[in-house]
């Protein structure tokens, strides 16, 4: 895949800010316009908040976080980028004039995305000399989570472009989807606008307040839509006999006068307050910033339901989160361990996050047990055992595991672990691991685990092959020179 090796955001709002969040958390140097003289703040906390997403989202090794550098013209922001993203005011003229300014300064191949929620690209290209690389690449709020961009094409856009684009957003784990016509507001906010229409109408009307229609949509369809969207939604909706009954039964009801799609409604200044004194009394008590990480927790949540859907193998947004964590792994830097080294192997580097505080307000259980996971993973993937070796039917099972909580976690503490190898042959793996402070390098939580070689397909353990078992036997020889730790072999409440 094509990485993006430098961006430019032109407008750095709430979607700008998002997008170089997005760059940054995938290693890309952003080079940010705007000329707001509270970008940095705003942008900065946008960041903070994505990188806190991105620490619930994913184990997987992201890379290094890319740089970035607030600019003062636009000229200095595209200077040897390869993705522009403009997001600037929803304004064609607006919009027209920057893209231009963008096309004369930046480098001809380079590929300019907008991020505008309806304006045809062909009316955005006009003035330029390059329009054959300008597309929309519009997306979802917030651009650091939501992986979809619809990818437009105008008149004078070229075909690779758009594959080009689609290419790269894959290497920043987005789904670009191509659309076959450029048409105004695309494909979602057309659908967006008619419920949004309607809404507005439903309160204007006095039928529900805005609390009561969003419930509405969080405790019902919505759950459907973020898993199977509408039109396979409804094929199950129209029982065995599926679409076709569903249009049979439901098809006629259009035709009925239900909704006042085709009505705008007027947004009088009496209207505006309705709404606006009802949404402060739904949410008013949490601020922006925090009502974000409300919503980025439960969107990594649903993206982690999905990713064990279909039985294991993804769904959705949560099998575009388990492909992006693989290239992620792919493209890790490969850290060339001495496996012969006496002495215990450095394997995670994390942060306690929001989302794995409890109410004692310090890491709970689970995350303990998630991070010796990922602590024994990396053992594994070091001796080769790694996705391509579990996708070819083997792996290594845990059959057994002894926590020691030894200290506490506090939100935000920097941890890292480490891994000794007691003994090891043909099937089995016995390890030790210490999650340690990286304050104070003090242990705050040990695991002993035993593993099992399996044939995956079988169910059964087998031995490992050679490959795998030369690269074991040097971590096993190496450490068998290591003291014992503290706390081998302990049972629960056995005395000190
Ligand atoms: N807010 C949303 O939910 C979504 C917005 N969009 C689109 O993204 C674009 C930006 O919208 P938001 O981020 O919501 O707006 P915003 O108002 O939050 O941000 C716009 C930013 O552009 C900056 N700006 C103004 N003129 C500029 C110029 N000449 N050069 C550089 N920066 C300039 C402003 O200072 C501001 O920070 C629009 O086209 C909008 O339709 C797309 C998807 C969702
Ligand atoms: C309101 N909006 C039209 C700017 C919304 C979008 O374009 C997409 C979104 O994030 O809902």
């Amino acid at each position: 895949m094509t990485k993006i090796n430098k961006a430019a955001c032109i407008g750095g709002g709430v979607i700008g800010g998002a997008w170089a969040a997005r760059f940054l958390l995938g290693g890309i140097d952003v080079a940010m316009f705007d000329p707001h003289p509270e970008a940095e703040r705003i942008v900065g906390e946008v960041l903070a908040n994505a990188e806190r997403a991105y620490a619930m989202m994913t184990m997987a090794p992201l890379p290094p976080k890319g740089k970035l550098t607030f600019v003062r013209s636009i000229e200095e922001a595209v200077q040897g980028a390869d993705w522009i993203q403009e997001s600037v005011p929803e304004r064609v003229d607006l919009k027209r004039g920057v893209i231009t300014q963008i096309d004369a300064a930046a480098d001809p191949k380079a590929l300019i995305g907008s991020s505008t929620s309806g304006i045809l690209p062909t009316d955005l290209q006009r003035d330029m000399k390059h329009p054959e690389r300008m597309f929309v690449a519009h997306p979802y709020n917030p651009v650091y989570l939501l992986p979809l961009a619809e990818l437009v094409g105008g008149e004078k856009t070229s075909k690779e472009t758009l594959e080009e684009a689609k290419a790269k957003l894959a290497t920043v784990g987005m789904k670009g989807v191509i659309l076959k016509k450029e048409i105004e507001a695309f494909v979602g906010d057309r659908l967006l606008e008619a419920v949004w229409r309607e809404g507005l109408w439903l309160i204007k009307d006095d039928i529900c307040d805005t609390e009561t229609l969003d419930d509405v949509i969080r405790y019902s369809f919505g759950m459907r839509w973020a898993q199977m969207g509408m039109f396979e939604t409804y094929r199950i909706a129209g029982g065995e006999a599926g679409m076709r009954h569903f249009i049979a039964q439901f098809g006629p009801c259009l035709s009925w006068p239900w909704t006042k799609l085709m009505d705008v409604v007027d947004l009088t200044p009496e209207l505006v307050d309705k709404i606006a004194d009802q949404s402060d009394a739904q949410s008013g008590a949490r601020g922006i910033r925090e009502l974000e990480r409300i919503r980025d927790q439960n969107l990594v949540g649903i993206m982690h339901a999905l990713k064990g859907g279909d039985e294991g193998r993804g769904w959705g947004a949560g099998k575009l989160l388990a492909e992006f964590e693989d290239y992620l792994w792919a493209n890790a830097r490969k850290v060339d361990k001495d496996l012969g080294e006496a002495q215990p192997i450095r394997i995670i580097d994390t942060k306690v996050s929001a989302a794995w505080v409890d109410y004692n307000n310090h890491m709970t259980e689970h995350r303990y047990l998630q991070v010796f996971g990922d602590t024994s993973d990396g053992i594994l993937r070091l001796i080769g055992v790694d996705l391509d070796y579990v996708r070819d039917g083997h792996s290594y099972y845990t059959v057994e595991t002894h926590i020691r909580n030894l200290g506490e976690a506090k939100l935000g503490d920097a941890l890292y672990s480490t891994c000794q190898v007691l003994s090891s042959d043909e099937k089995r793996l016995h390890i030790f691991s210490t999650i340690y402070n990286k304050a104070t390098n003090e242990a705050v939580a040990t695991a002993e685990q035993m593993m099992l070689h399996v044939d995956s397909k079988a169910g059964k353990a087998v031995s490992a092959p050679e490959s795998v078992l030369s690269k074991l036997r040097a971590i096993t020889e190496a450490h068998a020179s290591l003291p014992k730790p503290e706390g081998v072999g302990r049972a629960v409440g056995q005395k000190r």
